[in-house]
C-alpha cells in the first residue's frame, strides 16, 4: 500500500496556536485600514523537505522582526504570481540557504488561517541539493532527526505537516463483526498485512462482553503489527487495553479534558468548525472530518466536497483525515487540500 505508511508519532500535543516557550510577537501598530487580511486571499508559501545523508530534516528558525520570530520552520518562503512553485522554491532555497535543490514530489499543501493573515503552505520533497549549505540570513538552522521534529516549536501550518512526515497515510475504521468472529478478526489481520498502520476499532451494534474480547485480540494483533489503535468512543475500554480513543462529534460537547494520559492518542469524528475547534480545544492528536463525497452508509447526511474539506482545515492545525466515500485512489487530492490521509471502512477492509 503507497501512500508513505509510516509508524505512528505519538509526539507531545501541543496548543498549536501557543507552541511551548515561544508566543509569536502579535501584530504591532494601528489597525492597517482597507479589508480585513485575514479575510482576503491566501499568501501563497513554497517550503522544502531537506534530507541530509543520515535521513535528518533541516529546519530554520525564524529570525527576529518578522512574523511567527524564534519558531522553526521548513526553509522557503513567499511564492511570486509568475512563478512556478517548484521555481518558487529553487530561488528561495538559493537566497536562504546557498544551494540548487532538484525539487521533488509534493508532500501536502497546508491552507491555513493566522489572526491576521491566511496561508497555503506548500510543501515539496527535496530530491536533491548541492552547494555549501549555510544561513545566509541570519537564520538557525538545525538538523533534526523525523521523530524529534514534533518537539520543535513550529508555526501552526506546519503541524500538519510534521504529521504527513510521521503519521499513518490511512486510517482504517472497522467494519461491525456480523455473527462471525474468526472471520472478522482474520480479515483485519490482512487489513494489517496489507499496510494499515492506524486503526479505530468501530463495532456499534455488538454486545459489550462480546466486543471486549473481540477488541482486546485485534489490539493485540495490531499490536504485534506495530499499529496504533484507537477504539471508538469508550475511554474505559480504551484505559483497559491500552490504546486510545476514537471520540464521536457529539461526545466533544461532553468533555472538559483529554480522556487518556499523553501516551495514548485521543483522536475525535469532526462534521463542522465547531466540532474542529472542539477537538483541537481537547487536545486531539487528529480527527477525521467528512463527510467529503456521499456513501452508502450515510446517504442524507451534508457533504462538504474537497473546497469545503479545505475551508474547514486552515481553521485548525490539527492532522485530519478525509471521511465519506474515499479510497486510496483520493489520498493526493486529499494532501493537496491539507488532509493527512484517508480514513475508510470499505475501501481498507479486506473482500472475502
Ligand atoms: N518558509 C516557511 N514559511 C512558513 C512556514 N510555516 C508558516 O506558517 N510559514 C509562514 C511564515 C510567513 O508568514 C510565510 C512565509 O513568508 P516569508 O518567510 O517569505 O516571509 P516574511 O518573513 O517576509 O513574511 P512576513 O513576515 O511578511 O509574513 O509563511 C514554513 O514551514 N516555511
Amino acid at each position: 500500500m503507497g501512500g508513505g505508511q509510516r509508524e505512528p508519532a505519538r509526539g507531545p500535543t501541543r496548543d498549536p496556536a501557543r507552541p511551548p516557550g515561544h508566543d509569536p510577537e502579535p501584530p504591532t501598530g494601528p489597525p492597517s485600514p482597507g479589508p480585513d487580511p485575514a479575510a482576503g486571499a491566501p499568501v501563497e508559501v513554497v517550503a522544502g523537505v531537506i534530507r541530509d545523508a543520515r535521513g535528518r530534516i533541516l529546519l530554520a528558525r525564524r529570525t527576529q522582526g518578522r512574523d511567527l520570530a524564534g519558531l522553526w520552520e521548513f526553509p522557503g518562503g513567499k511564492h511570486e504570481p509568475e512563478e512556478t512553485p517548484a521555481a518558487a522554491l529553487r530561488r528561495e532555497l538559493r537566497e536562504e540557504l546557498g544551494i540548487e535543490a532538484e525539487v521533488g514530489d509534493a508532500l501536502i499543501r497546508v491552507p491555513q488561517a493566522y489572526p491576521h493573515k491566511r496561508l497555503r503552505l506548500d510543501v515539496y520533497a527535496i530530491r536533491a541539493w548541492k552547494g555549501p549549505l549555510r544561513g545566509l540570513e541570519g537564520q538557525a538552522l538545525a538538523w533534526v532527526p523525523v521523530h524529534k521534529l514534533a518537539d520543535y516549536p513550529m508555526p501552526p501550518a506546519d503541524i500538519p505537516v510534521v504529521a504527513a512526515l510521521t503519521q499513518p497515510a490511512y486510517y482504517l475504521v472497522t467494519p461491525s463483526p456480523g455473527d462471525d468472529d474468526t472471520a472478522w478478526l482474520s480479515a483485519f489481520e490482512r487489513a494489517l498485512d496489507g499496510g494499515i498502520r492506524r486503526v479505530q476499532l468501530r463495532a456499534p451494534d455488538c454486545a459489550p462482553d462480546r466486543w471486549r474480547r473481540l477488541a482486546s485480540q485485534a489490539a493485540a494483533l495490531a499490536d504485534r503489527a506495530g499499529a496504533q489503535v484507537l477504539v471508538n468512543a469508550d475511554p474505559e475500554l480504551a484505559r483497559q487495553l491500552g490504546v486510545g480513543v476514537h471520540l464521536r462529534a457529539a461526545q466533544l460537547s461532553q468533555l472538559r479534558t483529554r480522556p487518556l494520559a499523553a501516551d495514548l492518542p485521543v483522536a475525535a469524528s469532526c462534521h463542522d468548525a465547531d466540532d474542529l475547534a472542539a477537538a483541537q480545544a481537547l487536545g486531539c492528536d487528529f480527527a477525521v472530518l467528512g463527510t467529503v463525497a456521499p456513501t452508502p452508509s450515510h446517504p442524507q447526511g451534508p457533504v462538504l466536497g474537497w473546497s469545503g474539506f479545505e475551508s474547514l482545515r486552515e481553521q485548525v492545525s490539527l492532522p485530519l483525515y478525509a471521511i465519506g466515500g474515499l479510497g486510496p485512489d483520493d489520498f493526493a487530492t486529499a494532501r493537496h487540500h491539507g488532509g493527512q490521509g484517508i480514513a475508510a471502512i470499505r475501501a481498507f477492509w479486506p473482500a472475502d
